[in-house]
């Protein structure tokens, strides 16, 4: 069977990933903890860069995956850069940040990109789950500050089965999922 190395340093991130890929797809799933760089750009550049960054290093297929939060009332920040965000202010910070605002509608995008190999077309692979942002509340993996719509919790009150049923990385990745079953093995 082929082997498909998913590349992250985000160990919450990849247990996500595998529990949402399952054990049906014609590739044995493997990964490796590395941090890639985070590139600047829009989000499927980032993604693309990743993966091809992945590819080399891996020399074979490669799954990678890159996280936004894009905030309407800020015109789409802090989008792909919402690790720096909440490294600094935090969930709290994002919140203090649009509190005053009366949209506080945001996207949250799950995007994953994939190639066989260094010299191989980049496939990019996008999940989106429309919210508000709202207090945190909650201790998952997950945003404490993002209400899904049509939801009361918010995305880390929820647990691992509820998110991955709803999540903008469950769309992304069950859409994935789909085409590995399609590629065959
Ligand atoms: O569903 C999520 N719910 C809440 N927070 C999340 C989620 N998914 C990623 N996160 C966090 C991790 C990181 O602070 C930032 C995304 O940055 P991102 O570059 O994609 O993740 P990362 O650097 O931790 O792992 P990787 O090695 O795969 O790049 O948002
Ligand atoms: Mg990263």
């Amino acid at each position: 069977m082929k082997r498909l190395t998913i590349i992250t340093g985000n160990l919450a991130k990849l247990k996500e990933i595998v529990d949402i890929i399952g054990d049906n797809v014609p590739f044995e799933i493997i990964h490796q903890n590395i941090d890639l760089p985070e590139y600047q750009g829009d989000i499927d550049f980032i993604v693309s860069e990743k993966c091809k960054a992945a590819a080399k290093i891996v020399d074979g297929p490669v799954l990678v995956e890159d996280t936004s939060l894009c905030i309407d009332c800020l015109n789409g920040l802090p989008g792909p850069y919402v690790k720096w965000f909440l490294e600094t202010i935090g969930s709290i910070g994002l919140y203090r940040m649009v509190k005053d605002w009366k949209d506080k509608s945001a996207t949250a995008i799950c995007s994953v990109a994939f190639c066989e190999g260094p010299q191989c077309d980049v496939q990019v692979f996008k999940g989106t789950l429309r919210g508000k942002i709202i207090e945190p509340r909650g201790n998952g993996f997950g945003f404490p500050c993002f209400l899904p719509d049509g939801f009361e919790k918010t995305l880390a009150e929820m647990d691992d089965q509820e998110r991955n049923q709803i999540s903008h990385r469950f769309k992304c990745l069950n859409e994935f999922r789909l085409f590995l079953l399609q590629l065959g093995g």
